[in-house]
């Protein structure tokens, strides 16, 4: 298959473009290189650098490479920053997801995989939560790709086209061989975040909200290794391939972390102490969100192979070490 990969300078866009390689595809990268990087496409890969709400790029991009299918992971994804600039998300993730969406329709492009996230939710329980239940999201963030998922399965019930909406939990780790990993600068993710803090690049870090309703009062989420969940991706497409008819599935496995577990993983596996202090909560922020991930096992046949938090610290933990080599090089 001939896949257009959006976001695929991305941290998780990139991991899809390597196992497209793997796989005997043929990933053609569409950026802006807004949070992504030029040299984290590989070599002889087609990058084409433009904004995906340029539509007539888009179509030609479509037209040029003869696109079957389309993973479209582009997008702005810092749910505080949603909070202080709606405005801009539902651009970048709800109205330019219309153009490329315009485009996969004008070019024929019969199959769509699009990145959604747990964010769709807002506040659950603290039972794991399946694909049917309300979504209520707690930022624009959330909103933004809640109302791309209204859009996709809108458009491909009215033309030829059929999708896959995975919905991660909280993505870490990096490719196990060490090709590609989180580079964004400035990631508030956790887990990067506390890493940065194990090798002295942050002096502290601070845990957001000390008093939720948890065992020891730090929020709760499931993350998820990113090759475990390209694995899904793969898994997806080959499910269209086959005809499969339009799915939602949740990408986690179905047990969470508190913010303190995951520090306190970082300080065993790095051997480094990590100051983190607490403040207050952070606007946006759900208590609990943990996966039920029943559907994406038993209709994609998917099965995790690095559910450990020790071992995505370990290869989240190698990544950074090597970007920071890297950076103190240059
Ligand atoms: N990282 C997570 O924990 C997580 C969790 C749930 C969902 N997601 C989703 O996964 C996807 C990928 O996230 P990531 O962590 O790899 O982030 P990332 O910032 O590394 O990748 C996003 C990529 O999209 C590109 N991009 C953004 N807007 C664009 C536009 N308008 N036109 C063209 N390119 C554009 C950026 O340059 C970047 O390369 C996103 O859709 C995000 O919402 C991520
Ligand atoms: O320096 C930090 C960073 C994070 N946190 C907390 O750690 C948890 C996880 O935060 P973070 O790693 O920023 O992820 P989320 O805000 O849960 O969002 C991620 O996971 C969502 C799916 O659950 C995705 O949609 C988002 O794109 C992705 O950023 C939250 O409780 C944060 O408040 C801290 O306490 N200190």
């Amino acid at each position: 298959m001939n896949v257009l990969v959006t976001g695929g300078a991305g941290y998780i866009g990139g991991h899809m473009v390597l196992a497209l390689l793997d796989a005997g595809h043929k990933p053609i990268v569409f950026d802006n290189l807004s949070t992504g990087f030029r040299w984290s496409v590989p070599e002889g890969v087609p990058l084409v650098v433009g904004d995906i709400g340029d539509f007539e790029l888009v179509l030609r991009t479509l037209q040029t490479y003869q696109i079957d299918a389309i993973a479209h992971f582009a997008a702005k994804l810092v749910v505080p920053e949603s909070v202080t600039d709606p405005l801009g998300y539902y651009l970048n993730n709800t109205v330019k997801s219309r153009s490329l969406m315009a485009a996969a329709v004008a070019a024929g492009v019969k199959k769509f995989v699009f990145s959604s996230t747990a964010a769709v939710y807002g506040n659950t329980s603290d039972k794991p939560i399946g694909e049917d239940a309300p979504l209520a999201p707690l930022s624009p963030y959330g909103s933004s790709k809640q109302l791309t998922e209204v859009m996709l399965r809108d458009v491909a019930a009215a033309h030829d086209m059929r999708y896959v909406i995975l919905r991660y939990f909280n993505v870490a780790g990096s490719d196990p061989a060490m090709r590609h990993g989180q580079s964004t600068a400035n990631a508030t993710h956790l887990i990067k975040v506390a890493i940065q803090t194990a090798l002295g690049m942050r002096s502290h870090m601070e845990i957001f909200g000390s008093d939720y309703p948890t065992p020891d009062g730090t929020c709760i989420r499931d993350y998820i290794h990113v090759t475990d969940l390209i694995a899904a991706h793969m898994r997806a497409l080959n499910h269209l391939d086959q005809g499969g008819e339009s799915l939602v599935v949740n990408c986690g496995y179905g047990h969470g972390y508190s913010v303190s577990d995951v520090i306190e993983t970082v300080r065993k596996v790095s051997g480094k102490p990590v100051e983190a202090r607490f403040g207050p909560r952070r606007a946006g922020d759900p208590v609990t969100i943990v996966a039920d991930s029943t559907r994406i096992r038993s209709r994609l046949g998917w099965q995790p192979r690095h559910d450990d938090l020790a071992s995505i610290v370990d290869h989240s933990l190698r990544w950074e070490s090597m970007l920071r080599e890297r950076n103190l090089k240059l």
